[in-house]
């Protein structure tokens, strides 16, 4: 069993690296690290150098990355995944020094997507200069399709330490890994890709404050905002340029009590299932997955 402990980054194609740059600093409030790295857009939400990086190129979702306790633990995890006849590869050192990573080793899942566990992220020391003031607290959670959901919490639970907090149907697989109810979900799709990426925020007139504040640049709200029962979340879905979905989303349950709790089964047909305040929902637009990693060549970073 492979131990993630977080979530780590999401990496994602862009055509139009400049867009999609203004998009993550002016309107969903990331602060631009400056990676020096041409080509490469470095967003900060929290302590960690970076949770989202903008690779110009082909548009489309790059690998979405968690960390593993150590060196130690990756080339544990890289062997465990070769048992189980899942073919993971090294990251190289310019692959590594763009994450801010000390190592890591990349893979498809069984559908798809690629996944990649690093280890030695690196932290900033400095306080996060946030673009805007949305709130934004830190990485929540990410989202991958899959066209089997019960078939992907198998693959997960069977080679990870992640545990599904609860489903929707057979629609969607809320997973954790630490108390946080889900840090990790899967849609189903027809394809590979990412569903969406969240970021939490500290208040609930975050979400609201927002949610005007996007309505008045013209963004596209996919969804909300609403409140999951799942998480018991109060949730913002609102869509950036080249597909990739951005959710805001306050208040999300722990479980710290993991022996006793029981995932529940949510159905999809019954309205409410999705969002409590009964608003009208829709599926979240996903970035599909890049087949070939076409963010090469990488360079130099400077
Ligand atoms: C939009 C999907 C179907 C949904 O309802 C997701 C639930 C939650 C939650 O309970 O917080 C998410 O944020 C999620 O899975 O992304
Ligand atoms: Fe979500």
């Amino acid at each position: 069993m492979i131990e993630l402990t977080d979530i780590a980054y999401v990496r994602s194609g862009v055509a139009d690296l400049a867009t999609a740059t203004e998009f993550a600093t002016s309107i969903v409030g990331l602060e631009l690290v400056d990676g020096g790295e041409p080509g490469v857009a470095h967003l900060r939400a929290d302590s960690a150098h970076h949770r989202l990086a903008l690779v110009e190129g082909e548009s489309g979702v790059i690998a979405s990355g968690f960390t593993v306790a150590d060196e130690e633990a990756l080339a544990a995890a890289e062997t465990a995944l070769e048992t189980r006849g899942i073919r993971a590869a090294r990251i190289d050192p310019y692959g590594c020094r763009s994450r801010r990573v000390r190592a890591g080793i990349g893979f498809d899942d069984p559908f798809g997507n690629r996944i990649e566990l690093v280890a030695g992220q690196h932290s900033l020391a400095t306080p996060v200069n946030y673009s805007r003031a949305a709130g934004i607290t830190e990485f929540g959670h990410l989202c991958v399709d899959a066209p089997d959901v019960r078939e992907a919490y198998r693959f997960w639970s069977s080679t990870f330490n992640a545990r599904v907090s609860d489903w929707i149907g057979d629609d969607a697989c809320l997973m954790r890994i630490n108390p946080v109810h889900h840090k990790l979900a899967v849609f189903a799709a027809d394809g590979p890709g990412l569903c969406h990426m969240n970021f939490q925020v500290a208040a609930i007139d975050d979400i609201f404050r927002s949610w005007h504040f996007l309505v008045e640049q013209g963004v596209e709200i996919e969804m909300g905002p609403g409140r999951h029962p799942q998480s018991g979340a109060v949730f913002l879905y609102f869509q950036g340029p080249e597909g990739f979905t951005y959710e805001y989303s306050y208040g999300v349950r722990r479980i710290e009590d993991d022996a006793t709790w029981r995932p529940r089964v949510f159905d999809p047909a019954e309205r409410g299932s999705i969002d409590m305040w009964l608003g009208p929902t829709s599926r979240p637009t996903s970035q599909p997955q890049l087949v070939t990693t076409s963010e090469l060549p990488l360079r130099k970073a400077t």
